[in-house]
């Protein structure tokens, strides 16, 4: 993997450190709108199914010269091409990063041997996963589906599934069970039919403990049904079990998974595996899928690889100033590392993409949230912010107050629909009024009457505007989101790809649940809130 500059040691960061301090930090977006009428249109960037204005940022035309600039100190240009021409970027567990391979079309060229290798054993799971969503969609004795996973094997399905709702089949269900509180799954049970239900086990490693306790409480509840009492504790398929219900098990569980040995074990046949290259956090392309497949069906899904297609062809070849991706990675760095803003507010006026917020948190967080760079020496600088959001109106009547009053500020990203989807086209343009009344109000402010009433102002927003919530839009869209957090980790020196922070926590709990229970006598446990939850 090419080792790039980090933004920290490049000559332009000196020269954006000069500049924030003498103007940088003092834009008045008011006055930049007043006093340059192109402002709106000079700060737009198109990319394929998304626009996005600028023009409300703190950005004046020396910081985002100074800016590009630094993309290009970072030779930032070589690490998009090293994506797309299959290096190894996740050096820390020596994995290549290849998901941008999951969305390309029927015709692609492989760039090398070993990629067109890939990419042919995709294909092959591609199309038995398809094929697999297709059965299902057409067995009406199915009415449910369970996609059983946690992290990426959960939130970026769930995410698609919600936002393409108006593109769900009718008589098919979709459910998302992922937390370890036995309450997630049983709650869903409790409305399922188990001669109807298929679950989908979603797990690259088959061994992450939520979804494989999940899975196997579901199996027990299903052998339960039809009379044999199964300990849910237990992973491997009994050896006493009778060969229907061995059957049934096989024709109720799949798993999408690289551990095709462990999935086999628990007792399913059905595996559509994914490669080692595939990411969990940018997996939803591959076989994890296999909901949002089930939910929309196949040609849907390929439209949905097809935007997200689309966004990796702007991303590698859009210049700097007008790549969409690369753009949005440098006002995280501008917003992160020179205002010292710590979070980002993702507003989407969308009721399809209301859980986007949470599909991003993984995304940006676990993937930037580190601190050390590539080369293993302590960051000097933070890096990705706290990412946070409710969709529009709702978060209006809730946190809003703080944005537009508070004493911090919170950079907001607005997400706003073109075309309506249900409901009448009145309540469609209440809520574009809304997303743009917000994003006006923070720029401009209050300043008169009651001091109680005042808004400072100033306060930077972006709006991203898409035409319609269809798969090819959410493709895009979700596609542009992991390449702004591929560059923003480039930029900041960090390997995007891998998530050592969440170890340590994993392995305490088992270690917890392997120490007996404290007591007064047992000196060996530390003392801590465990002795209140016996
Ligand atoms: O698909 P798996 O292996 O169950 O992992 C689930 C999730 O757990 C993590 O490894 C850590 O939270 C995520 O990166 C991943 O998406």
């Amino acid at each position: 993997m090419p080792v790039t500059p980090r933004c920290d040691q490049t000559a332009p960061w000196g020269q954006l450190t000069e500049h924030f301090k003498a103007r940088g930090r003092h834009v008045d977006v008011r006055q930049a709108l007043a006093q340059e009428s192109a402002r709106f249109e000079r700060m737009g960037v198109h990319a394929p199914y998304v626009r996005a204005d600028f023009s409300r940022n703190l950005l004046d035309e020396t910081t985002q010269q100074l800016l590009v600039q630094l993309a290009r100190a970072c030779e930032l240009q070589t690490s998009i091409e090293a994506l797309f021409t299959g290096a190894q970027l996740n050096t820390t567990e020596q994995r290549a990063a290849w998901h941008v391979l999951l969305r390309c079309p029927a015709d692609y060229r492989a760039e090398n041997a070993a990629m067109a290798q890939a990419l042919q054993e995709m294909r092959a799971s591609q199309e038995a996963f398809l094929a697999f969503a297709e059965q299902v969609r057409h067995d009406p004795s199915v009415t449910d589906v369970v996609n059983i996973g946690i992290g990426g094997s959960d939130l970026g399905p769930a995410v698609v599934v919600q936002a393409l709702e108006a593109y769900r089949s009718q008589g098919k269900r979709v459910h998302f069970v992922s937390n370890m509180d036995g309450d997630d799954l049983g709650l869903k049970l409790r409305q399922l039919d188990p001669n109807r239900t298929v679950f989908l086990l979603a797990s690259k490693s088959f061994g992450t403990a939520e979804t494989i306790v999940n899975a196997q409480v579901a199996r027990a509840w299903m052998l339960a049904a039809h009379g044999f009492t199964m300990d849910p504790q237990v992973h491997a398929l009994p050896a006493q079990l009778p060969a229907d219900l061995r059957d049934l098990i096989a024709r109720r569980f799949v798993a999408m998974t690289s551990n095709a040995e462990a999935a086999r074990a628990f007792g399913v046949e059905a595996i559509f595996p994914f490669a080692d290259w595939v990411g969990g956090r940018f997996s939803l392309w591959s076989s994890i899928g296999l909901s949002i497949a089930i939910a929309i069906g196949r040609e849907q899904f390929q439209a949905l690889l097809a935007g997200a297609h689309a966004m990796d062809g702007h991303f590698r070849s859009a210049p700097i100033e007008r790549n969409l991706p690369v753009q949005l990675a440098l006002l995280d760095v501008w917003y992160r590392n020179f205002f010292g803003f710590t979070s980002r507010c993702i507003a989407p006026y969308s009721h399809g993409l209301r859980r986007l917020p949470a599909y991003l948190q993984q995304l940006e967080m676990e993937s930037n949230g580190k601190g050390c760079d590539w080369d293993g020496r302590p960051l000097a600088l933070p890096t990705a912010p706290v990412v946070w959001g409710e969709p529009g109106t709702n978060c209006q009547h809730a946190f809003f107050q703080l944005i537009h009053q508070g004493q911090q500020i919170i950079p907001v990203e607005f997400i706003v629909l073109r075309e309506q989807g249900m409901g009448t086209l009145e309540q469609h343009r209440a809520l574009q009024a809304n997303a743009v009344a917000q994003a006006r109000a923070l720029t401009q402010g209050k300043h008169t009457g009651p001091a109680h009433t005042h808004c400072p102002g100033n306060r930077p927003s972006t709006m991203l505007v898409l035409d319609r919530l269809d798969p090819a839009s959410v493709g895009a869209l979700i596609a542009l989101y992991e390449h702004r957090t591929f560059v923003a980790g480039r930029l900041w020196g960090i390997n995007s790809f891998d998530q050592w922070g969440v170890e340590l926590g994993k392995n305490l709990a088992k270690e917890i649940l392997n120490t007996p229970a404290q007591t007064a006598t047992n000196a060996a446990a530390p003392q801590d809130v465990m002795a209140w939850l016996g």
